[in-house]
């Protein structure tokens, strides 16, 4: 499996690892069965609630900060359940949390990040699946500001793992060209 990033990291990126019928199936069960929530962040010392929709589950109802917000996640769906079980297996790796996020138009997006929040498992394995949408995932070195672009089809699966997060940024640029929702999947570690 090749690796996207020249250096100081692994990022895998498996493709399609669902149908069209799979992803057309999980983008409408996901959308009506999870129950979305705008989300809080702080910017700039201020608190602001941003327009993509976020929502976390997991294997038990831990309390999660992120972005200096505290959460608590809900319990896994069968659905979740059975996305984690193929992703899982398809990557070998484990995971005993999700973020999952819904980016209503191409307008929404996330900007330059690490997911290296302290409740998470260092240097684990995250993994990103999405439906809907086919949008540009970028990463750009700390230092070198070198750059990575990625296209995430609906259906597929990329990982993130080693020393990623400590070297690289990763974003989800907004973009004009996209009207379409999409909905992304991030399974993590999360440390009690
Ligand atoms: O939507 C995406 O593809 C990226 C999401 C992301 O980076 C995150 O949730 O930390
Ligand atoms: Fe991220």
């Amino acid at each position: 499996m090749v690796n996207l990033l020249p250096k100081d990291g692994i990022v895998h990126y498996y493709g399609k690892i669902f149908s069209e019928e799979e992803a057309a199936y999980y983008f409408e069960a996901l959308l009506q069965s999870i129950t979305w929530k705008n989300d809080e962040v702080f910017m700039f010392g201020k608190k602001i609630v941003t327009k993509r929709k976020v929502a976390w589950y997991g294997d038990s109802e831990f309390e999660y900060t992120y972005s200096k917000v505290t959460k608590k996640a809900n319990l896994w769906t069968p659905q979740l359940l059975e996305i984690k079980n193929k992703v899982e297996a398809t990557t070998g790796e484990t995971f005993n949390s999700c973020l999952l996020n819904l980016y209503h138009t191409g307008a929404e997006g996330m900007g330059w990040h690490t997911d290296a929040e302290k409740d998470l498992q260092k240097n684990g394995a995250i993994a990103s699946v999405s439906f809907g949408a086919e949008r540009k995932f970028a990463f750009k070195h700390k230092i070198t500001k070198e750059t990575v672009n990625q296209n995430l089809e609906n259906g597929s699966v990329l990982i993130m793992k080693g020393t990623t997060q400590s070297h690289w940024l990763h974003r989800l640029p907004p973009t004009k060209t996209v009207n379409a929702p999409r909905i992304n999947l991030t399974f993590r570690t999360v440390v009690f």
